[in-house]
């Protein structure tokens, strides 16, 4: 019996209306009760009085008398009296003394809800079980985190969201090639990342004409509602006293906006974030000799906040150097010399080799044994993996897989292979082909006379540009500039078929337009950076529209970085940039995930002058319109010198050129040939693992396939009183009913929605719902199950041929589930885990005889009276039952905790052997890194350690 002590709280099991009550004195015999709720004192005996102490535990959550709802962590007891800790609404940490609570009576817990009479409806009991089981199914599964999003299953970058989101701070550069998914992927790291709770605060800068983009595809591909903070949304915010960078968890915005306000830089970095997303990392300038402004300032950003993503498709645009200074902004401590990256580079040659006789199937040469050996050191498994990859039976499917290991170790050795993601086309197939149309046309005599006065090679390549400035007349070379009309003859060919036209400057691109328009009539829209955002995204939704848009758009360089055109198959190139890698960009508006058609490339290009240069460079040396040039930048830096020569020479030099060409063609082959065989390979096997990727889509089928999901939902929707109901194959309608049980169902707007369980009609039809596991709407109505105390008792009627009847049983869920801190991602060890045990009148153990999907419930439903009577009648027996199934589950829930225990040292054991191992071979993994895992382990052994089953639900069955 407990003992009673003035300052706790109890309630009457005969009136739990009357709330909560106070001990205010214990006597000999008796003692006396205060009612808060009905301001009445009341006499007990002390020997048979019907009282049950409350007690909330660790995850509940309660009230104190000024109505601050605390979320419950731990429960001191401090002789005999009870501090709950844990933390507000807000997050702020709070202690609250049990005499201190709410005095509405808190009856939550299906203990305290059984005692005193309490029975929920049986659906919403199934429906809490079923929410139980699913999420501990949910939260350990593989394709957690990747399965809601909305988009196709492409491997590369499965692998690579699953790879970089399972770290605890990421910090990597994403740098597929242009138009291979790198917003995809890192919208996919944050989805996951978000889910498991290992982020909450992120910020994502990009160029300000991305920022829309970004708004929309975060949100309808992954359901992350950004805030985009500018200039006018953080005055606002700011004059309304708030820190706008404080005020939202998920913000986006332009790095210009902070290059422009060194307040708003200071406010953003006094912020606390979790992740960093730099897009279109390779704006931030870094020489040795000058730091660009952008890059000094996401330097400051980096060093604060945890876990970074960059994203450039052209990581090496601007040279080696570039790419070493981003890298820099990931680990400071591991690229801080230049000259020792590019030697360190170098010395990764022998390995190179080794992999590429491992991949292709060729004996081992004495180099390349060495090599390993060198590279993994003499462990025996080591050994034992290099004689069976030497074994000579080349059809040995062992021999095979010990190849296949070693390449792995190997790879995972790489220099940077843990901190770059690069993909290409040239590795991942299904794109689709590239067609180049040239029409050569008269260079103007207007632009040859130019050529003296012209100092720039860069000013020679807008030709136009210089007329007009010279001429200080408004756009007359449109008149005369052949490529005008070449351009107008060309869209008309195709009449009806979207075109993107791109030229360098914002005046040639305005001045087209307008021609086009006022003179041709033609259906055309213009994007450059003189335009608003929302005047450029009103420009890129007109020319996207289907049916009433336009059908040429022009843009400025602008237009040539990170935007979706890729349902437009022809791009009209007016004039040649003068770098590979802004080419690359260009093409890549086209040439891109989604493009169905082979892309068409009209060059309009001039047959003499610098133009010419560029293109035959470009074509025959770089095959630039053909596919990407992965070394295209270095043949340019190498050749810098006499291709600006070359640009800036007033007449032709034929002679010149084609040597210059031919140069460049067999520097570009062997460079191409070195990639292949060399760096590039290795990034190419870290970058995309295929037997990785293919385990993670088959998670996700798995999970998409599940018809429990619909069930559920089917259920839920019955609990609540939503509408649902079939509309097409693939698809439901959903509306709030008019009995709807809550003031608002998660997610559902007053107008009702469509969902759909298909990806693919879901990528087909962006204005539904795409259904997943994963969806805001299934994770709301889960929590809402789950909070609180939503079906936690039920009372049902069986029918069982070994118990007489009238006999009680009591079925109970108690659920193991620990308390740590987020970033120690316990649920991934321990899920909510939840036991089942039946009990009988002896206290005995029965579950086997009452198997959860066995029991053969009858359909005899008791009014509420009836229940209660039944349940006050028998409390004793009752009691009884619940600390006997108390006491039976300490034994299965000790087993649980130790396995998961075992499971997450297993796992993490791995895991800080292999960084061990690589620590001492490639520099790039950080200790700090291996020093978190191992602290890691040990914490989640202790909290692990402390978990204690907790009763979740119980069922009472009355044999009938
Ligand atoms: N898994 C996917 N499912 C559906 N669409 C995708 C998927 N991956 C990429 N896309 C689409 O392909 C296009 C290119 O993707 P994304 O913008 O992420 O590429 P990127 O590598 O960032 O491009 P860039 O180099 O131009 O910045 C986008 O329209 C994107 O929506």
């Amino acid at each position: 019996m407990e003992q009673f002590i003035p300052g706790q709280r109890w309630y009457s099991d005969n009136e739990p209306e009357l709330g909560l009550a106070l001990v205010l004195s214990v006597e000999a015999r008796q003692l006396r009760l205060h009612f808060p709720a009905i301001d009445e004192d009341r006499i007990y005996r002390l020997q048979d009085a019907p009282l049950t102490r409350f007690r909330s535990l660790p995850h509940e959550s309660v009230f104190d008398i000024h109505g601050m709802k605390l979320h419950i962590t731990s429960v001191e007891d401090n002789d005999g009296l009870l501090v709950y800790h844990g933390h507000d609404d807000q997050g702020h940490a709070r202690q609250l003394p049990e005499s201190e609570l709410d005095s509405r009576l808190q009856l939550s817990r299906p203990r305290d809800r059984l005692l005193s009479g309490r029975i929920d409806p049986a659906r919403l009991y199934q429906l809490r079980q079923t929410t139980r089981t699913m999420q501990n199914e949910l939260l350990p599964d593989p394709a957690r985190g990747l399965c809601g999003c909305r988009v196709d299953l492409i491997p590369h970058q499965l692998y690579i969201a699953h790879e970089v989101a399972r770290r605890a701070t990421p910090r990597v550069l994403l740098a597929d090639e242009v138009g291979l998914g790198k917003t995809i992927e890192a919208g996919l790291i944050m989805h996951k990342q978000l889910l498991d709770e290992r982020i909450s605060r992120v910020l994502v800068l990009v160029p300000e004409t991305l920022l829309h983009q970004w708004l929309v595809e975060m949100l309808r591909r992954f359901n992350l509602r950004f805030s985009l903070l500018d200039e006018a949304r953080c005055e606002g915010l700011s004059e309304a006293g708030e820190k706008p960078f404080e005020s939202e968890q998920l913000v986006l915005c332009s790095l210009d906006m902070f290059m422009r306000s060194p307040v708003y830089q200071q406010q953003v970095l006094d912020a606390e974030w979790d992740l960093l997303v730099v897009d279109e990392a390779h704006h931030l300038d870094w020489r040795l000799e000058q730091i660009s402004p952008e890059y000094g300032f996401v330097e400051q950003l980096a060093a604060r906040i945890p876990a970074v993503l960059l994203l450039t498709a052209t990581p090496e645009q601007l040279g080696a150097a570039g790419h070493f200074a981003r890298l820099r902004l990931l680990d400071p401590d591991r690229f801080f010399d230049l000259d020792e990256f590019l030697e360190e580079e170098d010395l990764y040659q022998p390995i190179i080799r080794a992999v590429n006789e491992l991949l292709d199937d060729q004996p081992l040469s004495h180099a390349s044994r060495e090599a390993i050996h060198l590279a993994l050191g003499q462990h025996p498994t080591f050994a034992r993996l290099m004689s069976r990859a030497q074994q000579s039976d080349h059809h040995n499917p062992d021999r095979d897989k010990a190849r296949q290991q070693l390449i792995h170790l190997l790879v995972d050795r790489h220099g940077t292979g843990r901190v770059l993601f690069r993909n290409t086309r040239a590795a991942i197939s299904g794109f689709p082909e590239r067609q180049r149309h040239v029409t050569p046309l008269p260079l103007p005599e207007a632009y040859a006379s130019l050529a003296s006065d012209i100092s720039e090679p860069e000013q020679r390549l807008m030709p136009e540009q210089v007329w007009q400035q010279q001429a200080d007349k408004p756009a007359t070379w449109l008149t005369f500039d052949p490529r005008v009309e070449q351009a107008i003859a060309i869209v008309r060919q195709h009449r009806g078929e979207k075109f993107l036209l791109i030229c360098a400057h914002a005046d040639t691109a305005q001045a087209l337009d307008k021609y086009l328009r006022e003179r041709i009539g033609l259906r055309s829209t213009v994007f450059h950076e003189g335009l608003s955002i929302i005047e450029r995204d009103r420009a890129a939704a007109y020319f996207a529209d289907p049916e009433q848009g336009a059908q040429l758009l022009i843009c400025s360089e602008i237009g040539s970085e990170g935007r979706n055109f890729q349902f437009a198959h022809h791009l009209l190139l007016f004039d040649l940039p003068g770098h590979p890698d802004l080419l690359e960009q260009r093409i890549g508006r086209l040439d891109r995930i989604g493009q169905t058609q082979v892309v068409q490339i009209h060059l309009l290009v001039f047959e003499h002058g610098p133009q010419q240069v560029l293109f035959r460079l470009y074509d025959q040396a770089l095959n630039a319109f053909h596919r990407p040039s992965a070394a295209g930048a270095t043949v340019f830096a190498r050749f810098r010198e006499a291709i600006d020569r070359l640009l800036l020479l007033p007449g032709d030099d034929v002679d010149q050129l084609s040597t210059l060409v031919n140069e460049a063609a067999a520097c570009h082959q062997q460079l191409a040939q070195q990639l292949e065989q060399g760096r590039d390979r290795l990034l190419e096997l870290n970058s995309y693992r295929r037997e990785e990727a293919d385990y993670i889509h088959r998670a996700i089928t798995r999970l998409e396939n599940d018809p429990r999901l619909l069930e559920y939902l089917e259920t839920a929707c019955d609990q609540f009183g939503v509408e649902l109901e079939p509309h097409t194959a693939d698809s439901h309608v959903m509306h709030p009913g008019t009995h709807m049980l809550m003031e608002q169902f998660p997610g559902l707007p007053d107008d009702g929605l469509t969902l759909t369980r298909s990806r693919n009609t879901a990528l087909a039809r962006e204005e539904w719902q795409f259904l997943s596991w994963e969806h805001p709407m299934i994770r709301g109505i889960m929590d809402r199950v789950l909070e609180d105390r939503h079906g936690n008792t039920a009372l049902a009627v069986i029918r069982h041929g070994d118990y007489p009847a009238g006999t009680l049983l009591l079925e109970c869920h108690y659920i193991l589930e620990g308390t740590a801190p987020r970033r120690l991602q316990l649920p991934r060890y321990l899920p909510p885990t939840p036991v089942r045990r039946v009990v009988d009148p002896r206290g005995e153990d029965c579950t086997a005889r009452f198997p959860a999907d066995q029991l053969r419930l009858l359909p005899a439903e008791l009014d509420k009276t009836t229940r209660q009577k039944i349940l006050r009648a028998r409390q004793s027996e009752l009691r009884h039952m619940l600390d006997s199934a108390g006491a039976l589950v300490e034994a299965p829930a000790r087993e649980i905790l130790a396995s998961a225990e075992q499971r997450m040292r297993g796992l993490l054991d791995n895991e800080i052997t292999r960084l061990q191992h690589l620590a001492q071979i490639n520099p790039n993994v950080r200790q700090g890194e291996i020093t978190q895992l191992t602290t890691q382990r040990d914490t989640l052994s202790r909290h692990i350690r402390q978990v204690q089953p907790v009763l979740d639900a119980a069922r009472v069955l009355i044999v009938g």
